[in-house]
């Protein structure tokens, strides 16, 4: 009788092989930062904050894009303006047109015009300083297809038409219906932007606006409650590295498993002011 060899069974690849490709951010150190007043549940100026560890936090993220092989850029901070680390609030940029901010709170309206000043001063040609408001990269993420755009607690929705407008891209308003998730990006984070692959976190949207991400993005990674506290949608992808908290520990196995390497970081200081990886990190497309 011959021998029965098992049929040996490949499994198919369920996702692409994914490549990192090469990304230019704009950083602003936290050397001012602080929690001086109540703009979001996360903020709590009775909790001290300790400013020399915030700094050494978010060198570690920006030496980490770096060693990815990304440039950063850094925009020098000022005094009196305690969450301009925050950097990605400070416009929206896609295909080298600058989109500015204009902020909801009158405690960080001045860091729109230090924005603007910048892009003016580095060279982009097209700088617009908006006529309603938008907080940059915490309302509108960018995808192949879309420009995603979170509105309720910061964002007019006016604003939508305006970037619409501006950019060219179809803009997909998105409603966000929980205060702990103030901004799209504390609930929604691209993973690839070549092919619209995406995570959230459905309580943080009303209930059209989880059946419109269901329907256009149907293998979107979900994440459960504890991630999305941990601000594990915070994140930032460059189509291989997810840089997220390293406390949302229940991503890291899901992410590896489409294909990712998700990379942890610690930004447990800067979370005391309601942001995180993402909130740091301005994308200059
Ligand atoms: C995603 N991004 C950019 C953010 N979520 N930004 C954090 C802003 C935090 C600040 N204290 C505020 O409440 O505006």
């Amino acid at each position: 009788m011959g021998i029965i060899c098992p049929a040996v069974r490949e499994e198919p690849s369920l996702h692409p092989l994914r490549s990192a490709t090469p990304r230019r951010y704009l950083m602003c150190p936290p050397e001012h930062f602080g929690v001086t007043y109540t703009i979001n549940p996360w903020m709590d100026p009775a909790k001290p904050v300790d400013v020399a560890l915030a700094v050494a936090q978010w060198e570690d993220l920006r030496d980490r894009y770096r060693s990815l092989g990304h440039t950063v850029e850094e925009l020098v901070p000022r005094h009196g303006l305690p969450d301009m680390v925050f950097a990605a609030n400070g416009a929206t940029v896609v295909d080298g047109r600058v989109l500015g901010a204009r902020f909801a709170h009158r405690e960080r309206e001045a860091e729109a015009a230090v924005h603007l000043e910048w892009f003016r001063a580095h060279g982009f040609p097209s700088v617009r300083e908006p006529v309603h408001i938008n907080e940059g990269e915490g309302d509108f993420a960018v995808t192949a297809s879309y420009l995603l755009a979170g509105r309720g607690f910061r964002a007019s929705p006016l604003s939508h038409g305006e970037a619409q407008e501006f950019f060219g891209r179809p803009v997909l308003g998105l409603d966000l219906v929980d205060p702990r998730y103030y901004h799209l990006d504390t609930a929604l984070a691209v993973l690839d932007d070549t092919t619209d692959e995406i995570m959230y976190y459905p309580p943080a949207f009303s209930p059209g606006s989880r059946e419109v991400l269901r329907r256009l993005f149907p293998d979107a990674l979900t994440a459960g409650d504890e991630d999305a506290a941990a601000f594990g949608l915070n994140g930032v992808s460059d189509g291989l590295h997810v840089l997220l908290p390293q406390a949302a520990t229940g991503l890291f196995e899901p992410l590896r498993d489409r294909g990712f390497e998700p990379v942890g970081i610690d930004l447990s200081e800067l979370l005391k002011g309601g942001g995180s990886v993402k909130c740091c990190t301005q994308e200059l497309r």
